[in-house]
């Protein structure tokens, strides 16, 4: 098994201090790999007897990369894989709502699969929304096409958080059947399950609907920090049980979106946010998934995302991967980060791109490659199956 860094050039760029370019001990002298192995064994302990991760995806290069230790090739999946940009996709939703698929559990598990049978991911991620468990809570949220989530009645005041339902357990069984019925045909490739992150979700619950600089979860914060922190803390919850149900199901990693944290200074996301984003981790804390934590424009905040209780830090495009992984403190997987911009750029510029993201991800202990965000809707499909087999090419 090679080492991650089999086939990549030498960086031109310097090394930054404190980060390790080889092997997992040498980069997280901080672990004693004895007793983090038995701790994983321990805590794979909490999970069903057949779920994936005890019988099959804990050697896939995604689970491996995750823990820190050496893959035979770099994995690669891409945020919003299964979407618009696949015309199965598009012919499989033909008809039927966003949120109607993502609670159909055949249909949601088809949807989950293409990407994976078409590129060659080593990974897939559930297809659902961020939004999904507030729908299930009872919340009266629709996705609007062309536009996102939109809520019928937004959250804005004591009253408004105090009336929030609580997401019931047996609300979450069509998640469990379409996580299910996904594992059932991935094998040994890893589901990754996911949820919004507190503020992201409690962004579009104050919000209303999307926006661009979230003022008003912002200004709430500050000027009702009681009905912020209820609210958070719901967001929390909710988030959490649907993360944990996907885990129970048979999800192998998951993923935190805090898609909008980046609009919060360190300050905020410190005083505000990072106690409720630990709690929605904290929720799959005691079945030894490997967790990973993304947000966008999150450059000033990644440490602080680690320490929430990640395993892995997405990073998105704004950012070098060595200066992200610097600021981590060279002892943190990264996940990350091709500009999404570059897949309608010729083949060649988009190769030398992903050739210099490959090398500034040696700068940390484990690199899963990824997009810098979502996929966009008109990206040619063919140029991310080809980009699949470049990077596993490159990093074998
Ligand atoms: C395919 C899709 C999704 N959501 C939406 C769409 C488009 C709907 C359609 O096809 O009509 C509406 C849909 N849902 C949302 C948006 C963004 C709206 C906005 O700009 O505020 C849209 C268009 C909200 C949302 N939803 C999600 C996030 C976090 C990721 C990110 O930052 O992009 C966010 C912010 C998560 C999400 N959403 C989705 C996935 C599926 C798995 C995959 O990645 O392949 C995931 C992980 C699926």
């Amino acid at each position: 098994m090679a080492s991650q860094n089999a086939r990549i050039p030498e960086s031109s760029e310097p090394r930054p201090a404190g980060s390790a370019a080889t092997a997992h001990e040498a980069a997280r002298p901080d672990l004693d790999p004895q007793a983090e192995a038995a701790a994983w064994q321990r805590r794979l302990g909490a999970l069903p007897e057949a779920h994936p991760l005890r019988v099959g995806t804990a050697e896939s290069p995604l689970v491996r990369t995750l823990r820190g230790l050496p893959a035979e090739h770099r994995p690669v999946w891409f945020m919003r894989q299964a979407g618009r940009s696949l015309p199965e996709y598009r012919a499989a939703r033909e008809g039927t709502g966003m949120l109607e698929a993502c609670l159909t559990p055949a249909l949601a598990a088809e949807i989950t699969l293409q990407p994976v049978r078409r590129h060659g991911v080593d990974a897939a991620i559930f297809f659902s929304d961020i939004v999904v468990p507030m729908k299930l809570a009872g919340v009266g949220v629709d996705i609007v096409a062309g536009r996102g989530p939109v809520l019928e009645h937004p959250v804005r005041s004591a009253a408004d958080v105090a009336a929030l339902p609580e997401l019931p357990d047996a609300a979450l069984d069509p998640i469990r059947e379409a996580v299910q019925r996904t594992v059932a045909e991935l094998g040994d490739t890893p589901l990754i399950g996911f949820a919004g992150a507190p503020f992201t979700i409690a962004a579009y619950a104050v919000e209303g609907g999307p926006s661009r600089d979230h003022l008003r979860p912002r200004t709430m914060m500050h000027a009702d920090p009681a009905s912020w922190d209820a609210l958070a803390q719901w967001a929390a919850r909710t988030s959490g049980a649907f993360l944990r149900a996907q885990v129970e199901a048979g999800a192998s990693a998951v993923q935190l979106f805090d898609s909008w944290a980046g609009s919060l200074s360190l300050g905020d996301y410190e005083a505000h946010v990072q106690r409720h984003s630990a709690d929605a981790l904290g929720a799959v804390a005691d079945l030894g998934v490997p967790r990973i934590h993304f947000g966008t424009g999150t450059g000033e905040l990644l440490a602080a995302m680690r320490d929430a209780g990640a395993d892995a830090v997405g990073v998105d495009y704004r950012i070098p991967l060595d200066v992200a992984s610097h600021r981590l403190g060279g002892r943190t997987v990264v996940q990350g980060n091709i500009d999404p911009a570059l897949l309608c750029a010729p083949r060649d510029v988009l190769h030398e791109h992903a050739r210099d993201v490959l090398r500034r991800g040696e700068s940390a202990p484990g690199h899963v490659v990824n997009l810098g965000h979502g996929v966009p809707p008109d990206t040619d499909p063919d140029v991310l199956s080809d980009l699949v087999t470049f990077i596993h090419e490159e990093t074998r």
